[in-house]
């Protein structure tokens, strides 16, 4: 049979993304745990500002976290900042995730011009990086298709990307939201329809208007970061998330002021799709394992419950 035209080759022996953070999601509840290791966590926790403290903040997390939440994000930046020890402990949290069967979100928010693009790429998602995770974020702002090495090596190693659309904090809004009908975030938004439906077959672009919701079932590997704090944004700068027929990664819920019964309405139709990310609101809980476990579990079964 002639392949598409530019469509990626399914990865051996992993199944596409969409559809692990669908499996994952139905059977733990559309909660990503944050870790993020804030010096002032490690403080509140008794652990050392060391490559060491960071260690033991980390594996006390993925304790808790496997078998009750679909995904764990680790905040790269904070690894980086304690230079290779702190790389080879995220190195070290990502090969546990993996054996734990939990899924990992490399929140590293990189975007370059292609060529660059590429060994970010490869550091990120290509198979046998110490450093792959299931999937990446990616900022868009050097144009959307200098993202091509990242989304074509994702599609092609079952593995996926969060590409930064609405994001969560108020500044967001003075470059995502500008141009109205027009905006960047909605551009953004039908650019990921777009690679969706390339990678997934069927029509370019996103669904029409009142299309029913995707749900879970049959995402593609692109996804959005869409933060559970815009409020009324996606109304108001006519964007349908449904059509892009991704995930929806959504920070904001937890620290950041966003509750569970908020998701709905901010979603809509695109509710199913929604994977929640947490961490501070989780990670003051620590450093007990069991109050760790009660919180991840507790948001777990709220967002379940406020999201389907
Ligand atoms: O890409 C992200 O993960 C992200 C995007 C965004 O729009 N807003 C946002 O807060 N984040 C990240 O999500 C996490 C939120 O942490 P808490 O506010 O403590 O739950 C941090 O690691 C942020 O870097």
């Amino acid at each position: 049979m002639p392949e598409r035209p530019g469509a990626p080759l399914p990865a051996p022996g992993r199944a596409p993304f969409g559809a692990r953070l669908a499996r994952a999601m139905d059977a733990h509840g559309p909660l990503c745990v944050g870790i993020d290791p804030h010096p002032g966590l490690l403080d509140a926790w008794g652990l050392p500002r060391t490559a060491e403290g960071l260690r033991r903040f980390s594996l006390t997390v993925l304790e808790a976290a496997a078998g009750r939440a679909a995904a764990v994000k680790p905040q790269v930046a904070l690894y980086e900042s304690y230079g290779a020890a702190g790389i080879a402990v995220l190195e070290e949290l990502l090969a546990g995730a993996r054996a734990a069967d939990l899924l990992t979100v490399a929140d590293a928010k990189r975007g370059d011009i292609g060529s660059t693009m590429e060994a970010y790429a490869a550091a990120w998602l290509a198979e046998g990086s110490p450093l792959a995770a299931d999937a990446v974020t990616l900022s868009p702002y050097l144009g959307f298709e200098s993202l091509r090495p990242a989304l074509d090596l994702a599609a092609r190693t079952g593995r996926g990307t969060f590409v930064l659309a609405l994001t969560s904090n108020p500044e967001g809004r003075s470059v995502q939201h500008v141009g109205g009908a027009d905006s960047v975030a909605r551009a953004v938004c039908s650019a990921a329809a777009a690679e969706n439906a390339r990678v997934l077959g069927g029509a370019e672009g996103p669904a029409p208007a009142g299309a029913a919701a995707a749900g879970r079932t049959g995402l593609g590997p692109c996804g959005l970061v869409v933060g559970a704090t815009v409020g009324d944004a996606l109304a108001a700068l006519g964007i349908d998330l449904a059509g892009v027929r991704g995930p929806l990664l959504a920070p904001g819920y937890g620290a950041q002021g966003a509750r569970a019964e908020d998701l709905p309405a901010v979603f809509g139709a695109a509710a199913g799709q929604v994977l929640a990310t947490s961490s501070r609101a989780i990670l003051r809980r620590g450093p007990a394992v069991p109050a760790l476990r009660e919180a991840v579990e507790r948001s777990a079964a709220e967002l379940a419950a406020a999201l389907g």
